[in-house]
């Protein structure tokens, strides 16, 4: 089963093409089910190595490129990824699936974005801001007054003085599965205001359940509300990213238009063996 293996700023992800659906007869042929495979081609060490998996698609609506399905590397579905979308519309572009300019299906709708320098850097339209407010949790005898956003999946955000010493796995997990957020839980970013419309992002992903390089959606979600509470004066804002890479992130001072921006990079294909699965 042929598969490609690309990055966007360190969050990296397993892109395999169903259009024919061969990965469902693969998988189904192995009595598997998607969360199995996808945990074990995901694994680092006994698998390929991911924070999630993308499958390829035909698209229901044909005025689409294509459709997608997301999995977070614990196999669970998550209704969009920033930077697997940048990915995916990489992988589009160069499979001669989709040209310049690309629309795909996803769970939280459709999806447009455009590929730039050949597909090395990639700026994608992310769905409209929603559910924007504020919220103090008190977690391990911190108080958290953060806010809660939703830029395509859900997002805890909180501004910090210090970011680099900051233990973000274990403040991170504790907000992940507060009650607040309950039943399907949030990501959690910290942000430390680091320049003028310059943030720095690091964030506790949902289903990866841990720290990722970069989080696409939760460096949006950080500069809207930083714009929101006047933080930053405006579009574009600077996200650097954990992983050092700097994403940006324009949009409309009415936020109607939201859009996130910054490089891919296409690391190897491979062919996963039914060996991994036995
Ligand atoms: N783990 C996230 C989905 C991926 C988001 C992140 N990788 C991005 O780039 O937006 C969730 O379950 O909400």
């Amino acid at each position: 089963m042929r598969f490609s293996k690309l990055h966007a700023s360190g969050n990296d992800f397993v892109v395999l093409d169903n259009r024919d659906g061969k990965v469902y007869s693969f998988v189904n042929d192995l009595r598997l089910d998607m969360k199995d495979f996808v945990v074990k081609v995901c694994a680092f060490h006994t698998g390929v190595g991911a924070d999630g998996l993308i499958l390829i698609e035909s698209p229901d609506d044909p005025k689409n490129h294509f459709k997608w399905q997301f999995f977070n590397s614990d196999g669970s579905v998550a209704e969009m990824c920033g930077n697997g979308s940048r990915c995916a519309v990489r992988f589009a572009y160069e499979r001669g699936i989709a040209g310049q300019e690309v629309r795909f299906e996803t769970l939280a709708g459709i999806i447009k974005a455009e590929v730039l320098e050949k597909g090395r850097r990639v700026k994608v339209l992310l769905t409209k801001p929603k559910d924007y407010r504020d919220v103090t949790l008190d977690v391990k005898g911190t108080r958290l007054e953060g806010s809660f956003i939703n830029t395509g999946v859900p997002h805890f955000v909180v501004r910090v003085e210090e970011i680099d010493s900051l233990d973000v796995v274990s403040l991170g997990r504790a907000v992940r599965f507060h009650p607040a957020f309950e039943p399907k839980g949030t990501n959690v970013n910290f942000l430390q205001v680091v320049g003028e419309n310059k943030i720095k992002v690091r964030t506790y992903e949902r289903g990866v359940e841990g720290e990722t390089l970069a989080c696409g959606t939760g460096a949006t979600a950080c500069a809207i509300v930083s714009y929101l509470k006047g933080w930053v004066k405006g579009s574009p804002v600077d996200v650097f990213t954990k992983g050092g890479d700097l994403l940006r992130i324009h949009f409309l001072p009415d936020l109607q238009e939201v859009y996130l921006e910054g490089p891919v990079v296409w690391v190897f294909d491979g062919e996963l063996r039914e060996e991994l699965f036995l």
